[in-house]
């Protein structure tokens, strides 16, 4: 993808400033609640999408199977023999969504992750994607943050916003940037606060069973010791149970100061997809996916992840080489 030269805005949104000057929507409350037992939340992946009869043609899709999730939901992992196909997947499955979504509650709430992620996204800035998905139901947020300037190269807004934000017309209040005016805690305050208003405002979709915020879908990437957002391998994070949104500033993987959702927000989700490319995430798949994991190992913050919805994992032929 050739990327357009790009100079960040002078004066870069934040949460907080997009949430003064956003409107409410302005669609009836109840097109926007979805309750959980809703016949779209009933359905199983495969009701939903037809599963491999809706790849592309031309993907080669090395193996799809049903998986059991520690909650006794279906999961689903998808591989693929090249970074090229698991792309043209994930842009079908994220259309697919947003189109579910906007139809259903008038919104799409999507979660981003940094890393390879972004890159992965790339063929939603292509056609057909880029003239066919609705982008003004589009609402942007991020898992974690690195609490750094919104130009500086460690920024996971930048990635985003270089690499996919700015190619497509998502309207610039629909994207929650953290306050980077702030430190650690008081950006993860900010923007759990921003959240809550998001919720109450239904904006943001609430869990009936958890009580915390419901997003329409989750775009999770996983580092090679097994960790997804900023919650690391051993790290007390790894047991919040009431913050929203919190902050850590030892994280393992530079830079060390971040903001990062919450396990109880994150498997309040819809669904999440993991999005796991690479040789070096190849031990921890095997550990989450294949029974790697012997009695004394610790458990891997990925083997956490079991959301109320549906999870799926798109694997490389590399990442998965070991199951
Ligand atoms: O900001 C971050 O560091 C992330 O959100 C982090 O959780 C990332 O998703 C994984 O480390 C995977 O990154 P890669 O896909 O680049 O390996």
């Amino acid at each position: 993808m050739a990327s357009a030269a790009f100079s960040l805005p002078s004066t870069l949104p934040t949460l907080s400033s997009t949430l003064s000057k956003s409107p409410k929507l302005s669609l009836p409350l109840h097109s926007l609640s979805v309750p959980s037992n809703s016949p779209a939340f009933s359905l199983s992946f495969s009701q939903i999408f037809s599963g491999v009869s809706r790849f592309h043609p031309a993907q080669k899709q090395l193996g799809s199977r049903a998986l059991a999730s520690p909650t006794g939901m279906a999961s689903d992992k998808r591989v693929f023999d090249s970074g090229e196909d698991l792309a043209v997947s994930l842009a079908k499955y994220t259309a697919d969504l947003s189109d579910h979504f906007a139809n259903k509650r008038g919104a799409f709430t999507v979660v981003l992750s940094g890393g390879s992620l972004i890159k992965c996204l790339r063929k939603l800035v292509e056609p057909p994607y880029v003239d066919s998905i609705d982008w003004s139901k589009w609402h942007v947020f991020w898992v974690d943050e690195r609490v750094v300037p919104k130009d500086h190269v460690d920024s996971n807004y930048k990635l985003a916003h270089d690499g996919f934000l700015s190619q497509v017309p998502i309207l610039p209040g629909h994207v929650y940037a953290i306050n980077d005016a702030l430190s650690a805690e008081g950006a993860a305050e900010d923007y759990e606060t921003c959240l809550k208003h998001l919720v109450n405002t239904k904006v943001v979709d609430v869990s009936a069973a958890s009580g915390f915020p419901k997003f329409d879908l989750m775009l999770l990437g996983m580092g090679p010791d097994g960790h997804v957002a900023s919650l690391f391998p051993g790290h007390p994070l790894l047991n919040e149970n009431q913050k929203w949104v919190t902050f850590i500033k030892d994280s393992p993987k530079p830079p060390p100061e971040r903001i990062t959702f919450s396990f109880p927000v994150i498997n309040s989700s819809a669904y999440i997809a993991l999005v796991v490319p690479g040789a070096s995430k190849a031990d921890a798949v095997y550990t989450a996916l294949g029974g790697g994991s012997s009695q004394n190992a610790e458990t891997l913050p990925v083997q956490r992840v079991a959301p109320e919805g549906v999870l799926t994992w798109f694997l490389d032929k590399d990442a998965a080489s070991k199951l």
